[in-house]
């Protein structure tokens, strides 16, 4: 039965570096056939966020919603691989867009019907770490950037609700990879 993960942390928490290298090591380590995809998905939501910018929350809660079920229905059609990790995915619109003062219910409503994760993995580490980090961000809002410190304090309140497996993202990426091993090895296989 195919699983997912997913990882989630604020920009420059590292979750792609982390994706991509567990990708290399369960395939190489485990013989699993492991696809990593991210959010946001579709170029053309992106182009459309990037044009509206970062001031409207609610619209951007229905438009991240849109990108995922767009993403979820390409996902839907892969039958082969063993695991999906997913860069990303509905936690981001509960922490982001809960942090700019959207109420995290509705949140939650509009992205119900997407399938839950196996497991979450959250990346996490201190603000200044994480911006010293932040290379070319996408969707670069000072409103953003702005509220990172609500959206980390956000993630680690999803953290304890939703069971989350949290890894200290501060650590070398090869020491955030080993812990991320050991929580899917002894939690997932
Ligand atoms: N554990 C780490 N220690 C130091 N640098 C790291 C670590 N992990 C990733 N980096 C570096 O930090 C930068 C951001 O990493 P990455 O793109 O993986 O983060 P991200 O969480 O996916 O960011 P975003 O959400 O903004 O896309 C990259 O230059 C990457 O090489
Ligand atoms: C899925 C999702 C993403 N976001 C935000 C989080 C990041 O700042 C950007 C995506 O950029 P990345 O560098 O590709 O990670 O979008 C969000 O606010 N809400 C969401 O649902």
């Amino acid at each position: 039965m195919q699983k997912l993960i997913a990882i989630e942390g604020i920009d420059g928490s590292g979750k792609t570096t982390l994706a991509n290298l567990l990708k290399e090591h369960l395939e190489s380590k485990m013989k699993l056939d492991v696809i990593v995809t991210r959010e946001p998905f579709s170029e053309d939501i992106i182009k459309l966020i990037e044009k509206i910018g970062w001031n409207d929350p609610i619209l951007l809660v229905l438009l991240f919603a849109a990108d995922r079920e767009i993403h979820v229905n390409w996902l839907s059609k892969i039958k082969d691989a063993d695991l999906i990790i997913l860069d990303r995915y509905y936690f981001s619109s509960i922490a982001y867009q809960g942090a700019l003062g959207v109420d995290e219910q509705w949140i939650k409503m509009v992205n119900s019907y997407f399938p839950k994760p196996d497991m979450v993995i959250l990346l996490d580490l201190p603000i200044e770490v994480a911006i010293s980090r932040i290379k070319n961000d996408k969707f670069n809002f000072e409103e953003k950037i702005k509220s990172l410190a609500k959206v980390r304090e956000k993630y680690l309140k999803l953290a304890k609700e939703y069971n989350f497996y949290i890894v200290d993202a501060s650590k070398d990426k090869n020491e955030v990879l080993e812990q991320a091993i050991k929580i899917i090895q002894k939690n997932l296989f």
